[in-house]
């Protein structure tokens, strides 16, 4: 079990017009809990801060504040050597394979480096670990080892990626927006490869999107983390989560998945006072919603809410939201 405990990863940076650095919270006091072969999507807009939480579960960057637990055993992962035992337990799959592979070196090699590295295979078995690894994914390993990156489709390139992080035999995969640049074809093809790879191999997999209809494909008997600026603002069962939305921003999302033509939608439409997303800076204490949230109020702008469990409407113990308003307004739309 992966345990991030007030993880925060924040940035001094430099505006223009601004003399002095103004801290930047990227990811703000992140809890959370992944198990071996749970699903959690993690959803929110572009600049929310997916990415940045990705890299740091998976030991590519450390946060500012905050513990990364595995087994209940606090893990620091500051030396090469800790970041090569890490990177046994937790893979990334990258966004866009075509940038994460050499494009002058032959898929034999680009697979190689990371089995020999990790000491996952010996030089003379080499060949025949990595044409297991393709098989597993489904590629024609005997064509596929003597190929460069250019040579495979996107859908083939992506499942090699998947394969390069499998054959280092962690317990947990991240797919980091792993089919957003990929045809609407492709796509569900390289989903269910994620599902089912994960399922047989018991991998917990946190998927990272911004689409609630991928998020609600790959978990729908997981769970769903909704993200925005750096905070996670609710937190549950997808099947709850997406058909009983609390946070004003969820709602805003769900209402803005396109309908296909005959479907109702459900719940009620919420709309953002605006679509400009902002910053986070650790001076402001507000809601990290307030300024775009159409039901704000004084205390909105004052306090920022935590991220509580809600127990109303049957809801499960699991379900947690971050709003001042969310329960007061759920009674307020049930009388
Ligand atoms: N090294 C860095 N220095 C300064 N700011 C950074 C750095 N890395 C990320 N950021 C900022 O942190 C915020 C979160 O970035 P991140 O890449 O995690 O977002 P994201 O939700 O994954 O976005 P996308 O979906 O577009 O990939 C963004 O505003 C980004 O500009």
């Amino acid at each position: 079990m992966i345990e991030l405990k007030n993880i925060s990863k924040q940035f001094d940076i430099k505006g223009k017009g601004h003399k002095k650095k103004r801290t930047f919270v990227a990811v703000n006091q992140v809890n959370l809990t992944w198990k071996r072969g749970e699903f959690i999507s993690i959803v929110g807009e572009s600049g929310c801060g997916k990415s940045t939480l990705a890299k740091i579960i998976a030991g590519l960057i450390s946060p500012s504040e905050g513990s990364l637990l595995l087994d209940e055993v606090e893990n620091k992962i500051n030396t090469q050597a800790q970041r090569a035992r890490w990177a046994k337990v937790v893979q990334v799959v990258p966004q866009d394979p075509y940038a994460s592979l050499n494009p002058v070196r032959k898929i034999r090699s680009s697979m190689g480096d990371a089995l020999l590295y990790h000491k996952m295979a010996k030089r003379n078995e080499l060949d025949h670990k990595i044409e297991e690894m393709l098989d597993l994914v489904g590629l024609n390993s005997k064509e596929t080892l003597n190929k460069y990156p250019h040579q495979l489709s996107g859908g083939q390139r992506q499942r090699l990626v998947i394969a390069r992080a499998l054959s280092l035999d962690p317990d947990f995969l991240i797919a980091d927006e792993s089919v957003s640049m990929m045809d609407v074809s492709l796509r569900v093809g390289v989903l269910d490869y994620f599902k089912k790879i994960a399922s047989e191999r018991e991998l917990g997999l946190l998927f990272i999107t911004h689409d609630f209809r991928i998020a609600r494909y790959i978990s729908f008997d997981g769970k769903i983390a909704v993200m925005y600026l750096g905070n996670i603002v609710e937190f549950g069962d997808t099947q709850e989560v997406l058909s009983h939305p609390l946070h004003p921003y969820t709602q805003s999302l769900i209402s803005a998945v396109p309908l296909i033509a005959g479907k109702e939608r459900r719940i009620e439409e919420v709309i953002p006072k605006s679509f400009e997303v902002g910053k986070v800076y650790a001076d402001r204490q507000q809601c990290p919603f307030a300024d775009r949230c159409p039901f704000a109020r004084t205390d909105c702008y004052e306090q920022k809410p935590l991220l509580k469990t809600y127990n109303g409407n049957g809801s499960s113990s699991t379900h947690q939201v971050a709003c001042h308003y969310a329960e007061a307004r759920e009674l307020i739309e049930n009388v």
